[in-house]
């Protein structure tokens, strides 16, 4: 068996095209521009990166992009104070600090500053807590790409055996939350997970969400099962580098009925998800109709 290349890239593209349309309709109907600002601080080459791409993006898709730039030493209290005047800013409707942050700041504190209604990441206790329980919230962009895309390509996940390998705050616990919402039976699997090939090998679906390069072969997949690769590993390719996933692209494509590449798989999603996060935060704050396929 040859599995179904899941494009991301492809997906993402469309996701970007109908967040543009509702961008349009906003503005024409109802005189809104979604805004979104990105907080980075230090220069961690992989950040700046993305946070261009966030830029970029947000721009294309016809809103406001907002960026703050801070040094690597700046301070906890100095970083909180940048944060509430989002938060107080009528036009930005969405909030993202990328992480990681520098080692003398505090993640929880910092994430848990942001307006829960801004928390275009879903990072804020607040929205864990919702997402948790089942209730309207704001959920994290790279388990929502891959819901999406799990959606599109099977329609209904009801009754699934899904295990998701990883148990990251970011990845591995909402994922596992989003598939029992989509009537999935879930397992969380990590390092400690004993005998984690047959744990694995029973899964209609695979998240691999575990940063560790190439770790789960082919002989762990069910044939026919779905497997999605969160992982993104730069390792070196000769006197090149090259991106991998946590899966062993080659044996799992033998087995598996559908599988997504890295790159152009997962990544691409979690900033189109960014952008439809960005939208629906602005409808909610204005008690506008929430636009249809982009949430959970
Ligand atoms: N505040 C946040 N920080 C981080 C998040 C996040 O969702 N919120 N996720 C990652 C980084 N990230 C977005 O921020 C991100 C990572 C990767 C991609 C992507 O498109 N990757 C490409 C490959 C890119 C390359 O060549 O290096 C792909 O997989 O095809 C997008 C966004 C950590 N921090
Ligand atoms: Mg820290």
């Amino acid at each position: 068996m040859s599995a179904q290349v899941i494009d991301g890239k492809a997906f993402a593209a469309k996701v970007r095209g109908h967040v543009a349309e509702h961008v349009a309709r906003l503005k024409e109907e109802n005189d809104l521009t979604p805004g979104l600002a990105v907080v980075l601080v230090g220069e961690d080459p992989a950040s700046q990166v993305y946070v261009r791409s966030k830029g970029k993006m947000t721009v294309e898709v016809g809103m406001k992009s907002v960026e703050h730039r801070l040094e690597a030493d700046t301070s906890e209290a100095d970083l909180l104070a940048v944060i509430a005047d989002l938060n107080a800013d009528p036009t930005i409707h969405g909030i993202l600090v990328q992480l990681p942050l520098p080692g003398h700041l505090n993640e929880d504190l910092v994430i848990n500053s942001i307006d829960p209604a801004k928390d275009v990441d879903g990072f804020h206790i607040s929205n864990v807590g919702l997402l948790g329980t089942g209730q309207k919230s704001m959920v994290p962009c790279t388990p929502l790409g891959c819901l999406m895309m799990l959606r599109d390509h099977h329609g209904s996940l009801s009754g699934m055996d899904a295990v998701v390998i990883g148990r990251s705050n970011i990845v591995g616990k909402p994922m596992a939350q989003l598939l029992l919402g989509d009537s999935c039976t879930v397992t969380i699997a990590h390092s400690r997970t004993k005998d984690l090939p047959d744990v694995v090998r029973r899964a209609d679906i695979v998240v691999a969400a575990v940063g560790r390069p190439e770790m789960v072969p082919g002989d762990w997949i069910k044939p026919g099962a779905t497997v999605i690769d969160v992982g993104i590993n730069r390792v070196p390719n000769g006197e090149k580098t090259k991106l991998v996933g946590d899966v062993d692209y080659a044996s799992c494509a033998e087995v598996a009925g559908a599988i997504t590449p890295v790159p152009g798989g997962v990544g691409p999603m979690t900033i189109a998800c960014l952008l439809a996060n960005t939208l629906t935060a602005c409808c909610r704050a204005n008690g506008l109709k929430e636009p249809e396929g982009l949430t959970a």
